[in-house]
Order: structure tokens, then sequence, then C-alpha cells
């Protein structure tokens, strides 16, 4: 009876606690217990931080009666999917002593609360910008997360696209806190940041057990810092995330607008640096992009090494489906791998989504995966992408067929073998998008309008003069469309 020692405990705490209370917190928490540890699922966010901040220490206590030096570590987790990255908050003995940092004078922005309010239905009873400081809390609650255990430098497959950030973190997980603080990694959606990032906190862990590495999405930040505000906790908020031997922040993009995030993040930054310990952030641009943000914040970020993982090209989207098929014992033939890559080419999660597809329609009809029965199980996600050409779209054919990057295509550089490149795919955004001509300058690394006229000018005459930029059109047109 794996979960016997849940049950020992609610009999105890049934007997203390007035039914109505036992009922509504205690009662819904399900259990897990194995190896010194007893995770408890709490349906919700809410009931999860009420039990940690008035049950915890008493659950503890009656394990401690119950079973002594034996007692498990107890872990709490919203929700019971295992694999994912949900927050875990752990009950730790206190640190002794007030953290005695000034708190920065900024208030919380609406959308700070907002966040928190989300998280925490109490938090909307409280005052805005309520900053009192803290007397005490009930424990020292300390947050961590679980990193997905399936993001590892094993399972990520190297392409051109990703070598060099693949790279970074590797030397990362080797040596944090050193030559590369913070590493900052940037690009599209579903590219692999996260993927990356988990892999280095994996790597951390698995080299030194009693790493303390710290996984957050931003908005997850946010909301914990409102939330310490608002209980009087911030100084165990600042305490905690200062005492980290490296913390993960993903998608930080989602810090634009709230100030006092962003000021108490600065300050936490700058203390993890000064202490050696790493800091990692995602954001789905470079820094300098990243718009309400401050400025001495994002030029923090490139102190350290600030690497893009790109769109990965042809032959790694081939692996990666290669690879996504192994670990779930699907053979896939090279055959169909590259019909599905060249068919979906956004990114990295759609290839998986429609690897995923193809695999439940195969199983399920007891079929063989062939071209023909892919076209048919992705019929409609095709016919989508047929229908939606974007200028990302566009940008990443051009770059793919002229083998040079997206990034090329954006940038100032202005030699030959990227300039045409670059005045194609401009022309092809006005032809087949929607979007107006200061539009696509701009998503061609902020240029004019006028740049772009001209580029479509010019593909135009070339069209009629020169037959490999006809041959090169007709093919982006009936790869683009068809
Ligand atoms: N090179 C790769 N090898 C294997 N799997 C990959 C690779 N790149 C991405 N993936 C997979 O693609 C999916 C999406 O990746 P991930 O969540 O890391 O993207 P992301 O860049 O963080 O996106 P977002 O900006 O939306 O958070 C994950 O399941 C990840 O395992």
């Amino acid at each position: 009876m794996p979960n016997n020692i849940w049950h020992q405990c609610l009999e105890v705490l049934r007997d203390e606690f007035p039914a109505q209370q036992f009922n509504t917190w205690l009662r819904p928490l399900q259990s897990d217990h194995r190896e010194g540890q007893l995770m408890l699922f709490a349906p919700n966010r809410f009931v999860m931080d009420w039990v940690n901040e008035k049950y915890l220490r008493r659950i503890e206590e009656v394990l401690k009666d119950l079973h002594g030096g034996q007692a498990p570590l107890v872990n709490m987790k919203v929700g019971s999917a295992p694999k994912m990255a949900d927050l875990v908050v752990r009950s730790e003995t206190a640190a002794s002593g007030a953290a005695s940092e000034q708190e920065g004078s900024s208030t919380v922005t609406e959308e700070e609360r907002g966040i928190a309010a989300t998280a925490n239905p109490r938090s909307a009873k409280l005052k805005s910008g309520d900053n009192r400081r803290s007397v005490q809390v009930e424990g020292d609650i300390k947050h961590q997360s679980f990193l997905n255990e399936g993001f590892t430098f094993d399972t990520f497959v190297e392409g051109k696209s990703n070598q060099l950030a693949r790279a970074a973190s590797m030397q990362v997980a080797e040596n944090p806190g050193g030559a590369y603080n913070p590493l900052f990694l940037y690009g599209g959606v579903g590219l692999g940041k996260t993927h990356l990032m988990h892999a280095i906190g994996n790597d951390i862990v698995r080299r030194n057990p009693r790493a303390k590495v710290a996984y957050l999405r931003s908005e997850r930040f946010v909301a914990d810092m409102v939330k310490a505000l608002q209980l009087n906790a911030i100084n165990e908020f600042k305490r905690y995330y200062r005492s980290v031997d490296a913390l993960l922040i993903d998608d930080i993009q989602f810090f634009a607008r709230k100030e006092r995030s962003q000021e108490e993040f600065f300050h936490t930054f700058n203390a993890l640096l000064e202490g050696g310990q790493q800091v990692i952030v995602t954001c789905d641009r470079f820094p300098k992009e990243i718009v309400d943000m401050e400025e001495r914040l994002k030029s923090r970020f490139g102190w350290g090494l600030t690497v893009m993982v790109e769109p990965p090209e042809l032959e790694t989207r081939v692996a990666i489906l290669m690879k996504k098929a192994e670990q779930v014992n699907v053979k896939l033939s090279s055959e169909a791998a590259f019909f599905i890559a060249q068919k979906i080419r956004s990114n990295v999660r759609e290839l998986e989504g429609a690897l995923r597809l193809v695999i439940a329609n195969a199983h399920f009809t007891g079929s063989e995966i062939t071209p023909p029965f892919i076209r048919e199980s992705l019929k409609d996600l095709l016919a989508l992408h047929e229908k939606q050409v974007s200028i990302d779209n566009i940008q990443r054919t051009v770059a793919e067929y002229y083998k040079i990057k997206v990034s090329d295509l954006l940038s100032k550089r202005r030699t030959r073998t990227i300039t045409r490149p670059r005045q194609v795919a401009m022309s092809l955004s006005k032809e087949l998008t929607n979007h107006s001509l200061p539009e696509i300058g701009d998503a061609f690394g902020g240029r004019d309008h006028t740049t772009v006229l001209h580029a479509c000018k010019k593909i135009v005459e070339l069209q009629e003069t020169d037959p490999g930029i006809r041959e090169d059109y007709q093919n982006f047109m009936r790869l683009l469309t068809t």
C-alpha cells in the first residue's frame, strides 16, 4: 500500500481539525509516496498555497510522530501529470536571519496584480501597491520546480541551427557560474530553448545532486513576487531566489511592463552574478529588441553569452523526427520522415505534433507510415499551412533554399549572396501576404518601406532578364502555395 503513510497521517489530522476544514483542504489531496518522498497533489494552486501556509508544518510533524527518522520529505504540486514542469513547493527548515536588502520603490503594476490574482484568489482582496514589510510567515516556504526529465542533451538533436546554443548550454552545465553567465538563449517559438534550458538544469543536478536549481516561467516569478509582497513575505522571496545555484527563467519577454518585477529581478540577477551563481534566461527575441523592458536589465543580459536558436534546416528536422519516433519505439522510414519534414517547416513543436498525429492514426488503423498515408493523416493541418503564408514562413523557405540563415535576411549585410535572397523574400512577402510595405520592411530587420518597394521592382525586372531568378521564384511560389 504505497500511500498508506498518507492515510495514517490523514486519520490523525481528521481528529485534529473541524470537519469542514478537513474536508475542504486535506481530504482532496492525493498522494504518491516513493523513495523517501511524499508528493501531495492539490487540485489547484489556491488549495496548494493554503495547505502550504496552514497545514504543511503540522503534516510534517504528524509524519515525524508516526515514522520518526523514516518520515518522508513532503512536496506539494498542482495537478497530477508527473512529467510536466509544475511548480513544487517544498517545506524546509527556516533559514535564520531576515534578509537585509532595501526594497525598491516602484509599485506593482495592474498587470502584475492580475497575475497574482489568478494565481491566488485571496490576493484580489488586498489593496493595490500593498508592500508592507514582512513580519513573519508561517514556516519558510521555498519554491523549486521539477525539471522535465525528458529534456536532456541526449534527446536534443544537434544541427547547424542550434549548434552554438547547444555547445554553450553544455559548457554552462559543466561549469555553472563560469564564463557564460548569464546565458541568454533566444529565438522563435517551439525551437528548443526550453528543452536546452531544462537540459542544462538536469545536467547540473546530475553532476551535483545537491545543487539547487530553480526553473520557472517569468509569469511565475511575477506571481510569486506579488504574492510575497501581499503576504509580507518579500524577504523570504528574496532570500530564496538568491540562494539557488542556478536560476532558470523561461520566456523573459513576459516581464515587459511589469516594473516592480523587473526591478526585483534586476537585484536578484545582480546578487546571483556577484555570488557566482548561474543565471539562464530564454526569450523570443534579442535582448535589445524586448519592448517595455528597462535598459539596465537588457544590458545586463548581454554580460555573459547571448545565443540564437534558429529554425532547424531540413536535415535536422528529419533527424528530429527520427529521434522522436525512436523514443516511442516507432519505426519511421527516412522517406516518411523526409516527407513530413518537407511539409512542416514552422517549428519543432508543430513537427512533433504532426508526427504524433501520424503515429496515432497508424496505430488505430494498423497502417504502415508511407507518404500517401501521411498526406491523408495530415490533410487538415497541411491545408491550413497552405492557406497561411506568413512572412516568417517565406523567410524560412528562402533562407533554406539559398542555404543562408534567416538572421542574414534580417541583418544589415549587403553582400550579393544575401541581398538577392532578401529581395526575393521581400517580393514574395508582398505578393503572397496581405502585409503593407512598412510592415514587410519591419519584418526584415526594421527596413524602410522604400527598400521593400525597390526590392519588388528589382525582382520583377530580374525575372525577365535572368532565367535563374525566374526559376527560383517559380519554385518558391510552388513551395509556398501548394
Ligand atoms: N533540436 C531538438 N531536438 C529534439 N527536440 C527538439 C529540438 N528542438 C525542439 N525540440 C522539441 O520541440 C518542442 C518544443 O521545444 P521548446 O518547448 O524547447 O521550444 P521553445 O523554443 O522553448 O518555445 P517557446 O518559445 O514557445 O517556449 C519540445 O518538445 C522539444 O523537445
